[in-house]
């Protein structure tokens, strides 16, 4: 799991580091500007845009490194009178003693004409959240017309560090240094992509900080015993599948089948039987009748048009039709229990605005799950997941367009069944479907994908 930090978040584990530790900040800025300045291609010219607070004074220390290393650099501030304090004064004062100057224009477009090699944006890093404004937001404007590259220092000026979206103008980096862990504009959509690429840059700080948010990684699996048998990995039921509708009790058999359970039975409405088991031979397929089997180990109900859900006390998977309106509550409050809506169904479930802006998605997530032993999965470009009686959100980073294709989530939700049936508690369970659902997408060209193309993956997938 990958921590990505709001800018409170990371001011504690900094203040940890200076008053707790008694780390000088100044050795923490030094080692933030010799990582990034290892970034930067040998030899090149650097262009250095220094900001008012402490990402200029990282800015500038970088400036000085640079210089020593017998680089040609120059440093520009966008206010004529910077007033710089602390730290960031300090930066300025050795910038000085080395003969440097800093130099300001009204005019950035036209200073930047002449400029050859990288630009360095030390505009502004943690201290902003409000929309770029006055002289800073005309040098973005400039640098981003400029087609110069650009190293960002901690993150690219005007993004909110703490946010998915974009609050106004930001620059577009090629690739941004992020001082000590990661934060949320490094991690999230459409944020992430003004970052270009992103090294981590090791400063002296704890490495295991606190975060709300995490990014998911690549899952890791119990490993399956020489002896296992069938009856190991256990036994899926799928009630799915209605007239017009079969092939979703199709792709949700493969899921659970592809990720390795032991057993799975789908419970059709009886017109379509005979069609769904005949595309999944390796699945028991009976009509339903209005009885589970007696040794089910998880029940996943709704792909297909299959709206009530039988009475049943054990692990429940509930996607599609059986996700109806203003029952979000209930689920949520049933332990043992997932739901996979994607935003359309979530609004519906939840008698909420549907959440559009990946913010949205976070907030409406976390107001729904708080304290909640029900889990949910908000799919979409970058699924988000919570509930489990657990505070942190997590955020799967896997998979692309391709998905957005009618199947893929019925095939997610088998997915999910099977891996719970395995002995994954919930909330592992649907990590390691969403994960390795986009990660199959991954190895695949975008469009015209199909969801058993990703099905097809899987066994390969999670042999590692
Ligand atoms: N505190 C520490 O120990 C460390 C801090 N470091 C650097 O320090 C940065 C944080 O420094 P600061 O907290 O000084 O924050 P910034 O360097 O982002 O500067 C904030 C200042 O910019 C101005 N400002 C804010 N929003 C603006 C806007 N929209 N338009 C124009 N001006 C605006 C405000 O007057 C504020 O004083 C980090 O991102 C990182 O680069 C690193 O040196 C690592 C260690
Ligand atoms: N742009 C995208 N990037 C990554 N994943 C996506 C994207 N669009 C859709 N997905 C994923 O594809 C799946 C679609 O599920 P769903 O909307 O339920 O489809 P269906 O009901 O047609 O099977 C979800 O897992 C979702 O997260
Ligand atoms: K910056």
């Amino acid at each position: 799991m990958i921590p990505l930090l709001t800018a409170d978040e990371m001011r504690v584990v900094e203040r940890q580091a200076i008053e707790g530790w008694g780390v000088p900040s100044l050795v923490l800025q030094e080692h933030a500007a010799l990582g990034a300045l290892a970034l930067l291609p040998p030899g090149q010219p650097v262009h250095v845009l220094a900001g008012p607070g402490n990402n200029g004074g990282d800015a500038l220390a970088l400036a000085r490194l640079a210089r020593l290393e017998g680089r040609e650099v120059s440093v520009w501030s966008p206010s004529a009178q910077p007033g710089w304090r602390g730290d960031a004064a300090h930066q300025a004062r050795l910038w000085k003693g080395l003969g440097g100057e800093i130099r300001t224009s009204t005019a950035p477009a036209e200073a930047m004409a002449v400029w050859r090699g990288w630009v360095v944006d030390g505009l502004l890093g943690l201290g902003t959240t409000r929309p770029l404004e006055g002289a800073a937001l005309a040098w973005v404007r400039a640098l981003n017309a400029s087609g110069l590259p650009v190293l960002a220092l901690d993150l690219p000026s005007g993004l909110d560090p703490s946010a998915a979206e974009i609050p106004g103008e930001a620059v577009r980096a090629t690739r941004t240094a992020c001082f000590g862990h990661r934060k949320v504009c490094h991690g999230l959509m459409p944020a992430r992509e003004a970052c270009g690429d992103i090294t981590v840059v090791p400063i002296p700080l704890d490495r295991a900080p606190r975060a709300a948010l995490q990014l998911l990684e690549r899952p890791i699996l119990p490993p399956r015993a020489w002896d296992a048998h069938k009856g190991s990995f256990g036994h899926v039921v799928i009630r799915a599948g209605s007239l017009g509708m079969s092939g979703a009790a199709v792709l949700s058999a493969l899921g659970a089948l592809r990720v390795g359970a032991g057993l799975v039975t789908v419970l059709t409405d009886p017109e379509v039987r005979a069609e769904v088991a005949a595309q999944v031979p390796e699945a028991m397929v009976r009509p339903w009748q209005g009885t589970l089997p007696a040794e089910a180990d998880v029940l996943l109900v709704g792909p297909g048009g299959i709206d009530q859900v039988p009475d049943w006390e054990g692990p429940l998977v509930l996607d599609a039709s059986a996700l109806k309106e203003g029952e979000g509550k209930r689920w949520m409050e049933r332990p043992g229990t997932a739901i996979t809506p994607h935003p359309g169904e979530f609004a519906r479930l939840f008698r909420l605005p549907r959440p559009m802006l990946m913010d949205e998605r976070l907030a409406q997530a976390r107001q729904v799950s708080t304290g909640k032993p029900g889990v949910l999965l908000l799919k979409g470009a970058q699924s988000v997941l919570a509930g489990g009686a657990r505070e942190e959100l997590w955020i799967n980073p896997t998979g692309h367009p391709g998905l957005a294709t009618g199947g893929s989530g019925d095939l997610l939700a088998g997915m999910v069944a099977g891996f719970r049936a395995q002995g994954l508690p919930m909330r592992e369970a649907v990590a390691a479907a969403a994960w390795f659902h986009g990660a199959a997408a991954d190895r695949l060209p975008g469009a015209g994908l199909l969801p058993r193309d990703l099905a097809d993956q899987l066994p390969e997938l999670l042999r590692g």
